[in-house]
């Protein structure tokens, strides 16, 4: 067993809620969500059991049969290289600091997720739904909704960017529906609390690291993530580790026609820590350029994120105080992205 820092403190990675046992994976588990798809509830109750099993002892897992188009990634994919090949002046037309809501482009090194290194070693994309200055709730300055910020170039970008996104989201209802079979609840509980959803998508361009490796910078620290859960669609290159129990790292290589999904911080919280937000960190020694897409899933802005009562008894009280899920996310990215210091003219 090993202590580690997770976004909600110190954690021993051995240590659960409710009696569950973090376990020494050495492999990532996969679950085959069509089950999700039957008209036989007791199917998709089976479905919701491996779910619980994954998130209990290990907080990541695979989905096959998720129903994501993979030509939707594949142009993604496509005008995301073109983009990352654009100059570095013509990228930083829309640097995300640009953003009131955090999207754009972020370069190398202008993200720290772990709070011990020396940035990461990736280049990123950031987007969610593109919501309008004029809404409602961008007007009452909640500050993960609003517009994207979108390049000139390539053609073609901004609407294989959003296609991609909303598949993933669609993927990230089905996602919900079996974490509340998972948690014994009623399948539609988390319905109402997503219906604006705070999902936030990322693609990620990491280079090759050759030679003697400086664990200090690497394509992303050890870190856990923030919001409920992650979908992850790895391209080509494995370079994901994820930290079991034991404190050894496991490789979680791409598995073509799936996703890697993992539990983030919010809903390790919201579960009481009986779900897991295992750290990870992406090490590409593959020699060459890799690229990726989460899309960070947490609900909507106001949500109240306290322990859910069936993830509580008389031995097991509350671990954190209720937070408001956008707030919280807002304070992550504060400790983690360079362009959200405050400045030496601020301090
Ligand atoms: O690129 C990857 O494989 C993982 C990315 C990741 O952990 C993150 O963006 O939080
Ligand atoms: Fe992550």
């Amino acid at each position: 067993m090993a202590v580690v820092q997770t976004g909600n403190g110190f954690r021993k990675t051995g240590e659960g809620g409710l009696n569950v046992q973090r376990t020494a994976f050495t492999e990532i588990p996969m679950i085959d969500l069509a089950g999700m798809m039957s008209r036989d509830a007791a199917v998709r109750r089976e479905v919701g059991e491996a779910v619980r099993r994954a998130c209990t002892e290990v907080g990541f897992f695979y989905v096959c049969h998720h129903g994501v188009d993979p030509q939707s990634l594949a142009r993604c994919y496509a005008v995301s290289k073109a983009f990352f090949m654009l100059s570095e002046a013509e990228k930083c037309e829309i640097h995300i600091r640009n953003s009131e809501n955090h999207r754009g482009y972020g370069p190398l090194l202008e993200e720290n997720t772990n709070p011990d290194s020396q940035g990461d070693l990736h280049e990123a994309f950031d987007l969610a739904g593109d919501i309008p200055q004029t809404d409602p709730d961008v007007l009452a300055g909640k500050r993960l909704y609003g517009p994207n910020l979108w390049p000139r170039h390539p053609a073609g970008f901004r609407d294989a960017v959003l296609e991609c996104r909303s598949a993933l989201v669609g993927l990230g209802h089905t996602i919900f529906r079996a974490f509340a079979l998972a948690l014994g609840l009623e399948e539609d509980y988390f319905q109402p609390l997503v219906e604006k959803p705070c999902a936030h998508m990322r693609i990620l361009r990491y280079p090759p690291q050759k030679g003697v490796i400086n664990e200090k910078q690497i394509g992303i620290g050890a870190h856990s993530d923030y919001e409920c859960f992650t979908i992850l669609h790895q391209n080509g290159e494995s370079a994901l580790q994820v930290l079991n129990a034991a404190g050894t790292w496991i490789e979680a290589p791409p598995i073509p026609g799936t996703f890697v999904i993992n539990v983030g911080d919010m809903m390790a919280r919201w579960t009481n820590d009986l779900f897991c937000s295992t750290l990870h960190r992406v090490i590409n020694r593959s020699g060459k350029e890799r690229y990726s897409i989460p899309l960070f899933f947490g609900p909507n802005f106001d949500t109240i994120i306290s322990p859910l009562p069936s993830c509580q008894d008389a031995d097991h009280p509350p671990l954190y105080p209720p937070v408001k899920a956008g707030d919280y996310v807002l304070s992550r990215f504060d400790e983690t992205y360079v362009y959200r210091q405050p400045t030496a003219e601020t301090v």
